[in-house]
């Protein structure tokens, strides 16, 4: 196997850079003619991993709307994400999980490992614990080529009050996270190959106003915050400046609003307007 960051590097050298969210809100299942329900979750996800399938490289579920409907949710949710993973897209597991070490080590292992019920290709997580307690989640995935992205600077407004926090140093919190990663990445990637522990950077954030910087080795950025939440595609390397060359830009609802029939034309638009979007960005 080849490892998450290559694979990545691959995804987007292959099909763009897009990442099609999949986030089955209410109106948008109504919208769709489904039930709010585990059955109408399914066939969400399902119609939508289809319709990305050959015309995007990445998909994450967002494993909310599906853990809504309890145990059927869920069973539908195993289904989408081994969908995905047969349709050979890169699935990107949307939990933000995050806990105690000891605790962080079963999360990993439910969606990490081959085979397992949820195993998916990465996987979101918060490391307001610490970034030391998802040390068993970088293993784990290293162990299987899995990729883990951790949220460094997030989209929503309220997160600026914590993670733009400053350490004694001065460094702010989602900096001080950045680095961390881009160490651990640099003890295990191989020269000029992209590192498999990624960040999730909104695309709503400017980077320098929160104390980040271009990181080496280069590895993956998550950049949800692309269309509903409001940040566009056409200034894509003005919001990420030399970290352009690894954004996978998400968005759902911008995409996912175009209803069961306009979905594989949404999917084919969006990752069209992406397209030249980093073009001339050196790797970092
Ligand atoms: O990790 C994420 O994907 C994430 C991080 C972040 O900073 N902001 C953010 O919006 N997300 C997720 O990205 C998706 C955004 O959905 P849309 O706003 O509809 O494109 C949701 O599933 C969010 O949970």
């Amino acid at each position: 196997m080849t490892s998450f960051g290559e694979r990545s590097r691959a995804a987007v050298a292959r099909h763009g850079r897009l990442c099609v969210g999949i986030d089955p809100h209410e109106p948008l299942l109504a919208a769709w003619g489904l039930t709010a329900s585990a059955a109408g979750v399914r066939d969400f996800g399902l119609r939508t991993i289809e319709a990305a399938a050959g015309r995007a490289g990445f998909v994450k579920p967002q494993v909310s709307f599906f853990e809504r409907f309890g145990a059927a949710g869920l069973a539908a949710l195993e289904e989408v994400l081994a969908a995905g993973r047969a349709a050979g897209l890169l699935v990107i597991a949307d939990a933000k999980r995050g806990d105690i070490g000891s605790t962080m080590d079963a999360y990993a292992a439910a969606w990490l490992t081959p085979g397992a019920p949820f195993e998916a290709d990465a996987l979101t997580v918060s490391p307001y614990l610490g970034v030391g307690a998802l040390s068993g989640a970088f293993d784990l995935a290293h162990a299987h080529d899995k990729g883990v992205f951790v949220l460094a600077a997030t989209s929503n407004p309220e997160a600026a009050a914590v993670q733009r926090a400053t350490t004694a140093e001065g460094r702010t919190v989602s900096g001080e996270v950045a680095a961390d990663i881009a160490a651990r990445n640099a003890l295990v990637t191989d020269e000029g190959s992209w590192g498999s522990i990624g960040l999730v950077i909104g695309a709503t954030v400017d980077w320098r106003d929160a104390g980040l910087a271009p990181f080496s080795p280069p590895a993956p950025i998550l950049a949800p915050g692309f269309g509903h939440q409001g940040a566009r595609p056409d200034r894509l390397t003005e919001v990420y400046g030399r970290m352009s060359s690894t954004v996978i830009a998400s968005e759902s609802r911008s995409i996912l609003s175009a209803g069961p029939d306009g979905i594989a034309d949404a999917i084919a638009a969006a990752a069209a307007a992406y397209a030249h979007a980093a073009e001339g960005s050196p790797d970092v």
